[in-house]
């Protein structure tokens, strides 16, 4: 039995203060870490460090990035390395999350190229993927969602594939309030799994945490994660407050 991954996504929030002050949160609401969850949190780079240190008593809460390079070092102003996040104990990065293809130019290349990267040196990828409001009303969102991840995983073996994690994110259900109903969550992450499988096989595919991003909260968590093929949640508002990123945590924890 996989274990569920529930992951916050902090985005733009949370400087070395706030992130000390919402850990420190999280670790006093007296919430026990089901066995059977996973549970991580991608502050902001700048806030990493200071994770990392309210972080080293609580091991079985792990730390990852938003973003990272595909380069090693060098002239990439702005941009940190996987030996930097590695630096700091992150254990996973984000990559690939559409407000980066939306904002900041992030193609599949690129997020391929991170993938790579990333599993290289041994950081855990969590590869977003994701379609857009417009392409579901065309009927399109299976075959891009498809494309997608095909093109993150180009050139990454069966052996490392273990280590991925997908998170799918309609656009349309981010920061909406709007969710995938739990019937189309499912549709979309068995489909998921069909492409990991045929890409390497159903065992290694039935190994990879498929998470659900977009508008979970506490009165959603338990539909969604209930589904066959939704093995945790990428959650952005709900994870920025103690109590409903605990929350989501004892919903998992009564689920897997
Ligand atoms: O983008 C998300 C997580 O990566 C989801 O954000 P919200 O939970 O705020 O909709």
């Amino acid at each position: 039995m996989r274990n569920l991954l529930v992951a916050g996504n902090w985005k733009m929030n949370c400087g070395p203060g706030e992130t000390a002050a919402l850990l420190q949160g999280i670790k006093n609401s007296g919430v026990t870490i089901p066995d059977n969850v996973d549970v991580l949190v991608c502050p902001p780079t700048i806030s990493l460090k200071t994770a990392s240190e309210e972080l080293q008593e609580a091991e079985d809460i792990a730390l990852g990035g938003q973003n990272v390079h595909s380069e090693d070092n060098g002239a990439y102003t702005g941009e940190v390395s996987t030996k930097m996040l590695k630096e700091v104990n992150c254990e996973y990065v984000i990559l690939g999350h559409s407000e980066r293809r939306q904002y900041f130019g992030e193609t599949d290349k690129t997020v391929n190229a991170k993938t790579v990267k990333a599993l290289e040196d041994e950081l855990r990828p969590v590869i977003c993927v994701g379609e857009s409001l417009k392409q579901r009303k065309a009927n399109e969102h299976k075959l891009v969602v498809r494309k997608q991840v095909e093109a993150a995983l180009i050139g990454v073996e069966e052996q490392q594939a273990e280590q991925l994690v997908i998170a799918y994110e309609p656009i349309w259900a981010i920061g909406t309030g709007e969710t995938a109903t739990p019937d189309q969550a499912q549709e979309m992450h068995a489909m998921i799994r069909e492409v990991l499988a045929d890409l390497y096989s159903q065992d290694t595919a039935d190994s990879i945490q498929i998470l659900y991003g977009g508008s979970m909260k506490p009165h959603n968590a338990e539909e969604l994660l209930s589904q066959s093929d939704v093995d945790g949640g990428l959650i952005g508002g709900a994870s920025l407050k103690a109590d409903s990123f605990t929350d989501i945590i004892k919903i998992a924890g009564n689920l897997s």
